[in-house]
């Protein structure tokens, strides 16, 4: 008679067949786990309504790491046609018709579905600072303008203000160092430095400042759980179009004819109004009396004579701290990388400039032979250039170098530490990614808690351990196995 093998039971079997089962379905759960995902997004718009013009950017971001660990990246951007919102002070509603063709556009790059959750700002910068400081009543209007073309949009419309010149240097710094995923890591941050059309700003971190000195240049901030204490100093009335303003000022206080401009090109002739060159809070206190109604700017094309003229834009005299940039306003000594956008790098770029391993003084030498360039070899190896832009490279070039020179201290050293940029992994320098991560909470005060494994590591290790423990699980249960139970037969 066969012994019955104690092995060979039903609640042996279960156990196996359960237990098969269970592996099955945990690598199952891996494999599904660790599948590509369909990608889902979500959206923001932040439009700059700037002095010289609007524009607007789409940012983009995946929709499950909502938990600000994802990367926003900038999708689509879209330039307004016409000048900036603060020249619609005669005719406010224009201001917001202006912007109907971008927010279509926007329409169609966000996906419909987003629409209704995608959150929309308008952020106003120094155009509308001067027209708020000279005209409030029509600066409302402006405003109320935009404010109705936003609202009919079917995002989620969220405001639309008048950025301080601090905010804007501040939120410049962020979407740098942002993407440059210096913040994160807490490394070394960047620092940033804005030539806008109307004002400029200067923002960096420096060990020599705890914002003690001048606290109104300091803005703190806690970001993935580092402490940053930012210096940042807008200036208003500095950006090149304006500063471009104070220093014909300078030329025409005496109301002359003819103004010989050596920042302009030998040859270069252009009837101008006087009442255009004065219309802005930064020179009308200093429109001559008694002055014709135009006045010929022509050019003589003369670097050192320019250099010269620019450096009376700024006031050196004053400082009442240990350490000024211009004008009295405090600055730190530099410190770190700088990332310089907006103008200083369209205008350095045109120049073939933007190398700064080049000496300073093969920079001044390059700049010195550009502006003595005749104007009609300028325009002959330009044609597509806006004539606007390409009569002013000269003087813009030489107002860069004497802003960064003398106005903030960089040394023939130091210049290296510049670099001239637009993007940064395709996204824009400029102030609008930052403002509209903060106002999104994007950037947590405290670095997120990160598990010790990636979480498809979790998984694969789970289930090397759930299939070694069933291999042993099958070597525990080798009497079972047909080839044990068949030596054993007892007859
Ligand atoms: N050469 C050149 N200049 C440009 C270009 N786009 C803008 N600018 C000029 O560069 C300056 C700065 O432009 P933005 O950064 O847009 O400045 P903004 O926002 O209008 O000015 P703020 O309100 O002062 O910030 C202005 O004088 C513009 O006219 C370009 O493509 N080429």
């Amino acid at each position: 008679m066969k012994e019955k093998n104690p092995w060979h039971t039903p609640v042996t079997i279960i156990i196996t067949v359960i237990g098969v089962i269970a592996i099955v379905a945990l690598v199952t759960v891996a494999v599904l786990q660790n599948m590509p995902l369909l990608q889902k997004y979500k959206y923001g718009i932040v439009l700059d309504a700037g002095s010289s013009h609007t524009s607007l950017y789409i940012y983009e971001w995946p929709a499950e790491k909502d938990n600000n660990t994802g990367r926003v990246e900038q999708k689509h951007s879209c330039t307004v046609d016409g000048p900036g919102i603060s020249s619609y002070a005669s005719a406010p509603p224009k201001a917001g018709e202006s912007l109907r063709a971008c927010m279509r556009e926007a329409e169609e790059w966000v996906p419909k579905k987003r629409h209704h959750e995608t959150p929309l700002y308008l952020g106003a910068t120094a155009g509308m600072r001067l027209l708020d400081m000279e005209n409030k009543v029509v600066s409302d209007k402006v405003f109320e303008a935009v404010k109705g073309a936003l609202e009919k949009s079917p995002f989620s419309y969220q405001g639309a203000r008048l950025l301080k010149g601090q905010e804007e240097g501040a939120f410049g710094w962020v979407t740098v160092n942002y993407l440059d995923d210096r913040l994160k890591q807490g490394l070394e941050t960047t620092g940033a430095l804005d030539l806008g059309g109307a004002s400029t700003q200067i923002s960096f971190v420096s060990d020599n400042y705890d914002g003690s000195e001048s606290p109104s240049n300091s803005v703190t901030f806690r970001l993935y759980g580092n402490d940053y204490t930012l210096y940042t100093h807008s200036f208003l009335c500095y950006g090149k179009d304006q500063a471009q303003r104070i220093r014909l000022a300078e030329h025409t206080q005496s109301g002359p004819k003819i103004v010989a401009d050596p920042c302009s090109h030998p040859g270069y002739s252009e009837t101008k109004k006087y009442s255009v060159l004065y219309d802005s809070p930064c020179v009308s206190d200093r429109k001559p009396q008694g002055a014709p109604e135009t006045f010929d700017h022509t050019g003589t094309g003369n670097f050192q004579e320019c250099q010269e003229v620019v450096k009376k834009v700024f006031n050196f005299t004053k400082c009442k701290y240990s350490q000024c940039s211009f004008n009295g306003v405090f600055q730190p000594i530099l410190q770190g990388p700088f990332g310089a956008f907006s103008a200083y790098y369209f205008v350095m770029d045109f120049l073939n400039l933007t190398d700064t391993s080049i000496t300073l003084e093969d920079v001044k030498e390059k700049l010195k032979l550009y502006c003595a360039t005749p104007w009609s070899q300028i325009v002959q190896q330009h044609p597509k250039t806006k004539p606007k832009y390409l009569a002013e490279y000269c003087f813009s070039g030489t107002y860069i170098l004497t802003l960064l020179i003398d106005g903030y201290n960089f040394t023939s050293v130091s210049y290296s530490d510049i670099r001239f940029i637009k993007k940064i992994k395709g996204s824009d320098a400029g102030w609008t990614l930052g403002y509209m991560l903060n106002l999104t909470n994007m950037i947590p005060a405290e670095a997120p808690d990160t598990p010790p494994l990636p979480y498809a590591g979790y998984v694969s290790i789970v289930t090397i351990i759930a299939v070694l423990i069933f291999i042993l699980f099958l070597v525990s249960v080798r009497p079972l196995w047909p080839h044990c139970s068949k030596q054993q037969q007892i007859v």
